[in-house]
C-alpha cells in the first residue's frame, strides 16, 4: 500500500545564536493509510516535536514531510492533533458547541441543522449523547478525552496525531479510552500516529512501533500480535520484553537525551550526529 505520510531526513534545530541543538535529527519513516503507528521513547527524545512537525505547527530545518505526496508546509484540515492534558475544549461552549465550532472551521458553509446532526452523531459514537448540552467543567477527565476524540473525528481528518492523550487518566480510564480508540479507528479507518511513554499502550494499540532516542529514530518494530491483545498471553509478554529491550538499551548507555552539552551544536556546524 502507498504510504500516506512520508518523513524523510527530518531535522529540527532548537536554540538561538551561537549554540543550537537538534530536537530531531535525520528521522525517516513512512505510515500507510489506515495504519496505527506509535512513537515511544524517553522524555525529551523528540516525540512531540516530531508530531508538531507533521501537524505543521513547527517549521523544520532539513528534510521533508509529505502527506499523500504533497509537501506539508503548515497546518491543514487533513490532520488533527490531540494534545496532552485536559484543557482542550472552549470552556464557554457546550460539548455540542465545541464540536460544531471545530466542524465550522473545516466544513465552511455547512447548514446549522447538518452541523447539529453531525455533532450529535459523533457524540453518540463516543457515548456522550446525554452530555451534549453540558459545559467542559461538568465533565470528568475520561469524558473530556472522549469529547476530544469526538471533536477530532468530526472534522474527518485523514491523520489523527495524538500526543500522550491518555496520560492524565487512571489505569481504568486509560484502558477504556484505548478500547474506544481502537473501536473508532476500525470504524473510521483514520490513520493514527500516537505518542506514548507506555509500552503496554503502544503494544495494545499499534501496528508498528517507532522507538526514538536522543532525537533520532532508533528502531521500527512491527507488532506481530493479533488483536485483541491480552497482556496475560505468553506471546504478548515475549513481545513486551523485546520492546523493553530496544527502548532500554538507550537508558543503559547512561546518555541523557539531546540537551546535553556534549551533543549541542553550533549553528554553523549543523551536521547532526
Ligand atoms: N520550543 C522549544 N524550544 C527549545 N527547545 C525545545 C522546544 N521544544 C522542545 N524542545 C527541546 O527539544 C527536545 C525534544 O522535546 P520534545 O518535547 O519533542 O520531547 P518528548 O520526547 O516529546 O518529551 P516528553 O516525553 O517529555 O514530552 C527536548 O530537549 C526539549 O527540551
Amino acid at each position: 500500500m502507498k504510504p500516506l505520510i512520508r518523513v524523510t531526513g527530518l531535522t529540527k534545530i532548537y536554540g538561538t545564536s551561537g549554540q543550537a541543538f537538534a530536537g530531531i535529527k535525520d528521522v525517516s519513516f513512512s505510515v500507510k493509510e489506515g495504519e496505527l503507528v506509535s512513537v515511544i521513547g524517553r522524555s525529551g527524545c523528540g516525540k512531540t516535536t516530531l508530531l508538531r512537525c507533521i501537524a505543521g505547527f513547527e517549521k523544520y530545518d532539513c528534510g521533508k514531510i509529505c502527506l499523500d505526496g504533497k509537501r506539508v508546509c503548515g497546518p491543514g484540515p487533513d490532520r488533527f492533533m490531540v494534545f496532552q492534558g485536559l484543557d482542550q475544549l472552549f470552556p464557554w461552549l457546550t460539548l455540542r458547541g465545541n464540536i460544531i465550532f471545530a466542524m465550522k472551521s473545516v466544513h465552511k458553509g455547512m447548514a446549522a441543522k447538518e452541523l447539529r446532526d453531525r455533532a450529535g452523531y459523533y457524540l453518540e459514537l463516543v457515548g456522550l449523547s446525554h452530555w451534549a448540552d453540558c459545559y467542559p467543567y461538568q465533565l470528568s477527565g475520561g469524558m473530556k478525552q472522549r469529547a476530544f476524540l469526538a471533536r477530532a473525528l468530526s472534522v474527518n481528518p485523514r491523520v489523527l496525531l495524538m500526543d500522550e492523550p491518555f496520560g492524565s487518566l487512571d489505569a481504568f480510564g486509560r484502558r477504556a479510552m484505548q478500547d474506544l480508540l481502537l473501536k473508532l479507528w476500525e470504524k473510521t479507518g483514520v490513520t493514527i500516529v500516537f505518542v506514548t511513554h507506555d509500552i503496554d499502550e503502544c503494544i495494545k494499540l499499534s501496528d508498528r512501533i517507532l522507538v526514538m532516542a536522543s532525537g533520532g529514530l532508533k528502531a521500527t518494530i512491527t507488532n506481530p500480535l493479533p488483536r485483541p491483545r491480552q497482556c496475560e498471553d505468553a506471546d504478548y509478554r515475549n513481545f513486551f520484553t523485546e520492546v523493553s529491550r530496544v527502548i532500554g538499551e538507550e537508558a543503559d548507555t547512561g546518555k541523557e537525551p539531546v540537551r546535553e552539552p556534549a551533543i549541542r551544536l553550533k549553528w554553523a556546524d549543523a551536521t547532526l550526529r
